[in-house]
């Protein structure tokens, strides 16, 4: 067997894929009132991680999410010192990055100190009130500069619409069952939930025309996707073995993977995507730890009867198992007509990332089995999520078929594509009976008009 050596097997690290414990009892509750309402995404169970800064606050700093509050973990780093290896180095850090950079059993052992410090009845709810802040108040930035942006393709409804419309002729390529296909992203341009997003400009050919031009992108679209926070790192010509690789995988939140469709489809072959979608992609603040998911594993999605097995280094029983997550994403426009008229978002297609055809376990093993190292702060897209239903699209270039079948919104507008001003945000929800239902925030994003051509 191959052997992870970033990550040996002592004893410690094997119980990294624990079970479920005591930190995910449903009874279990806070003494931060807000964390009981059935509608927050930031139960107790929950504890997701980000980087936020109290309004008027001049530094960020890492807190934790409970209710609607934000506990300041920089603050009372001194207070779990004796309970978590390196806590003052690592949560007075203004990133997650050091944090992501040690070992699981670090990661959990905060957990646990959280759960039992926000537990109601804790004899520590005095220490920490001073140190809780309200989230409306509060700006969040990226949890993590990452180093590295690698966006997958692992939904296998999302690829075959995509290349029916890309490639009607051979819409799903004959690597896609074999292969975890991916390509490296830009990196530079990852945003915080919030920020605006500039129309890019870019070489297009239009249609009907022989003859690219450069100009605005007339085909702006979003990708709902699960973004994947990694941990620990490897040196160059390690490899991270399926069976270890959950214990590289930090925690989870929504990404949008904004693609300008025109300058894609012009661009694409034969390297793949570059500037259609270089320009920018959002991710939500709150990191919600591959610890706190664990209720909400299911078996990796069934493959078809005539399906290939997946090759030996991507296999592995327990991932078979329990490798898929039921995590269910959703997709919202708000245009800015809906926002004067004082309108909601529209729902524009909700999937569970358990139909995906690749686990996070096998992105590891497959993005590490040629040496390739992977950094503490790296970050995965799953690839746009998409379902079976029509109702469960991951984007606008599925929902209308190419920008063929506009989509009617219920205040009479309709959209092919996202025009400026359009918001977009995407939301996800775990709810499974018997346990406490977690949210991952937000992640939205506001569409700029392109800059003027030749400025
Ligand atoms: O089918 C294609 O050529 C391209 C499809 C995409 O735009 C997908 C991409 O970014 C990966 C994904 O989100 O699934
Ligand atoms: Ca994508
Ligand atoms: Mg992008």
């Amino acid at each position: 067997m191959r052997h992870c050596r970033a990550f040996p097997k002592h004893p410690e690290s094997v119980v990294t894929d624990s079970p479920i414990d005591e930190t995910h009892a449903p009874e279990r509750r806070s003494w931060v009132a807000s964390a009981h309402d059935p509608r927050t995404d930031f139960p107790l169970q929950n504890l997701p991680l980000g980087v936020f800064r109290p309004k008027g606050a001049a530094e960020f700093r890492i807190g934790v999410a409970i209710g609607d509050r934000i506990l300041d973990l920089a603050a009372i780093a001194t207070q779990l010192a004796d309970e978590v290896d390196s806590a003052v180095t690592v949560l007075t850090a203004p990133s997650l990055g050091p944090l992501m950079a040690l070992q699981p059993s670090a990661w959990r052992a905060l957990r646990r100190a959280l759960v039992q410090r926000l537990e109601a009845g804790s004899p520590h709810q005095s220490a920490l009130e001073p140190f809780l802040f309200s989230m409306a108040d509060a700006e969040m930035r990226l949890p993590v500069r990452p180093g590295g942006f690698i966006d997958f393709f692992a939904s296998i409804q999302h690829a075959t619409n995509a290349g029916r419309l890309f490639r009607p002729n051979a819409p799903l390529l004959p690597n896609y069952k074999h292969v975890p296909i991916a390509y490296n992203g830009r990196a530079s341009t990852i945003r915080a939930d919030g920020a605006d997003i500039r129309r890019p400009n870019g070489q297009r050919r239009r249609e009907g025309e022989e003859t690219p031009s450069f100009g605005p992108s007339l085909r702006l679209d979003y990708e709902m996707e699960l973004g994947i926070f990694l941990g620990g790192g490897t040196a160059v010509g390690e490899t991270v073995t399926i069976d270890a690789a959950w214990q590289h995988i930090f925690g989870f939140c929504l990404l949008n993977d904004w693609s300008a469709r025109d300058i894609q489809a012009w661009e694409y072959q034969p390297l793949g995507p570059f500037l259609g979608k270089s320009f920018a992609t959002s991710v939500s603040p709150w990191i919600v730890t591959a610890e706190a998911l664990k209720p909400f594993r299911v078996p990796a999605a069934a493959r078809a009867a005539d399906d290939p097995a997946p090759l030996p280094y991507l296999l592995d029983p327990a991932d078979q198992a329990m490798g898929g997550l039921d995590i269910t994403l959703s997709a919202w426009l708000r245009t800015a007509a809906m926002a004067a008229a004082g309108h909601p978002a529209e729902r524009l297609g909700t999937a569970s990332a358990a139909g995906l055809y690749w686990t996070p376990a096998q992105m590891v093993a497959h993005q590490t089995s040629n040496g390739c190292s992977l950094e503490a702060g790296d970050l995965y897209g799953t690839g746009t999520i998409s379902g079976d239903g029509p109702d469960s699209l991951g984007s606008l270039l599925e929902i209308t078929r190419g920008g063929s079948e506009p989509k009617t919104l219920a205040n009479g507008d309709s959209r092919r594509f996202l025009e400026d001003g359009d918001e977009l945000s995407l939301t996800g929800r775990c709810e499974k009976p018997g346990f406490a239902s977690l949210g991952f925030g937000t992640c939205r994003g506001t569409v700029l008009p392109a800059l003027p051509v030749g400025t």
